[in-house]
């Protein structure tokens, strides 16, 4: 093996937004430290993320010191001619079809790279492919996970795969879950773990992570110390935990903001914000998954309205496979706020939070956007659908105390009014409710920024953990050289 050659790092993602976004952070982390990076998703989700990103499938990116390279695996058809995965039926055949053609590829690549004299030493994945640690154990390479939701979630998982606590079952569905400083209510456990939840199966896929945990040599969190530090200490008793967030505040010697993994174009957010007042704007967005029925969206739309808030609403049609018709607004709803509001299909969401005259957030919390907004200090409202959403924003009301609560997790099947969307948004962005969560929001914002400095906790970790892939990678070296 040459030994100028960078130590080659594969990582392998779930193809889902709030997946891909923490794992592209961290992948153009590690090449701009001199690592070579083959990032690598499925073919349907590289379709869109070619088509929304200047990327290519297998070109090789210069970062500082190092290289990212994006990789597209073969996903046995999924993808249908307009790239948009509408040939997928149920989430179950999507795991297995994703698992059985992902197997493949992570072995061959393999394969290839010891031939080529530049072996891959290390491999990480995240949640929902938790078969990659099984391959890497098979060729004899160590691998580290990264968990991309909160500790909590993590310890909430730990704690029903080792029976450590009782859960919510079909015989008692209405117990609370004791977690290590918190009480969950029933409808606050992530639900896919809940006997009533929609998606069992992708409570089955994420629990099969919790049975392979010992081969990760560490799990990474995209969360910090200073912000979970009951669930990171709990947790740290049984498995090596390394908080390294907020993903996207880690500072890194080159600018990478132009490589993204949106699976959407943005539409232009900024120019329109710069034209509103300070901390004026409520931005609404519920993730790249979540889809709201028709009836809700009309009682947000009326919110905006009676409330006279200025707004940017990311309102994403339903994707294809809900087989829903696309939202229609109240009639005239468009023309009456055309002075106030902005009703968009995608935002560059980290810049929009972090923009002066954005006011609060009303967010469906999933991880990704729980962590932009707490650490860009901004105030939320919290309206979740299921899986770790339901918890984050129990956290983001009750432990960060950054966030109002607006709606219930699907599962209540629960219609928010349009009178209770109007008395939250002026909750939340005037009076005093409104400040003293602003100044909650900046004491973590303040807390992020420390922990990713310079010898901050989440810095301090990433180097250990830059330190041990250096390290596997001189043995990996040395063996290859050997054998
Ligand atoms: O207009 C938009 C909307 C979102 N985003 C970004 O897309 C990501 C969305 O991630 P997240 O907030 O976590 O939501 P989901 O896409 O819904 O993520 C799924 O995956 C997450 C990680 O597992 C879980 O926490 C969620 O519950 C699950 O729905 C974030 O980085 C946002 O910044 C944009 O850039 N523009």
């Amino acid at each position: 093996m040459d030994s100028e050659a960078p130590i080659h790092v594969l990582m392998v993602s779930y193809p889902g937004q709030g997946h891909v976004n923490p794992f592209l952070r961290l992948a153009k982390f590690l090449a701009a430290k001199g690592l070579f990076v083959t990032f690598s998703t499925t073919e349907l989700a590289g379709k869109q993320m070619r088509t929304a990103n200047n990327i290519t499938h297998k070109s090789v990116i210069p970062i500082a010191d190092g290289f990212l390279k994006f990789e597209f695996f073969e996903d046995g058809g999924m993808t249908d001619s307009d790239g948009d995965g509408s040939k997928i039926k149920t989430l179950s055949d999507f795991s297995v079809q994703v698992e059985h053609f992902g197997r493949q590829y992570v072995s061959q690549v393999i394969k290839e790279h010891a031939e080529a004299h530049h072996p891959i030493s290390c491999i990480i994945n995240n949640p929902f492919v938790p078969w990659v640690c099984d391959v890497a154990a098979d060729h004899g390479i160590p691998s580290a996970m990264l968990w991309v939701q909160s500790a909590a979630v993590l310890t909430a998982y730990y704690s029903y795969f080792h029976k450590l606590v009782p859960f919510p079952s079909h015989a008692n569905p209405y117990l609370d879950v004791q977690l290590p400083s918190v009480l969950l209510k029933y409808n606050e456990v992530p639900d896919f773990l809940h006997p009533f939840t929609p998606y069992p199966a992708l409570g089955t896929v994420i629990l099969e992570q919790f049975k392979n945990l010992s081969k990760p040599f560490c799990v990474l969190v995209d969360s910090f110390e200073e912000l979970e530090s009951d669930y990171i200490n709990y947790l740290s008793e049984f498995v090596n935990i390394r908080p390294i967030g907020p993903l996207f505040k880690i500072p890194t010697t080159t600018d990478t903001s132009e490589i993204r993994g949106d699976f959407l174009k943005s539409d232009d957010c900024i120019g329109w914000l710069n034209s509103r007042a300070a901390a004026s704007v409520v931005y609404i967005s519920f993730g790249s998954i979540v889809c709201l029925p028709q009836e809700q969206v009309t009682e947000i739309a009326h919110g905006l309205l009676e409330s006279e808030v200025s707004f940017l609403w990311v309102l994403k049609p339903p994707a294809k496979e809900f087989g829903l018709p696309p939202y229609f607004l109240p009639g005239g709803f468009l023309e009456e706020t055309r002075e106030k509001g902005k009703v968009v299909q995608w935002s560059p969401q980290e810049e929009v939070l972090g923009h002066g005259s954005v006011a609060c957030f009303v967010t469906h919390c999933g991880w990704n956007s729980s962590m932009e907004g707490v650490t860009l200090g901004v105030p939320m409202l919290t309206f979740p659908a299921w899986g770790d959403q339901v918890t984050n924003a129990k956290f983001l009301v009750d432990v960060y105390g950054v966030a109002i609560k607006l709606g219930y997790g699907q599962a209540e099947k629960k219609l928010v009014s349009r009178e209770e969307v109007k008395e939250r948004l002026l909750e939340a962005t005037v009076g005093p409710k409104a400040e003293e969560l602003k100044q909650k929001a900046l004491k973590w914002k303040k807390a992020a920024e420390a922990a990713v400095a310079a010898n901050g906790s989440s810095a301090r970790n990433l180097d250990a953990f830059l330190k041990d892939i250096k390290k596997h990678g001189a043995v990996k070296s040395i063996n290859d050289v050997s054998s």
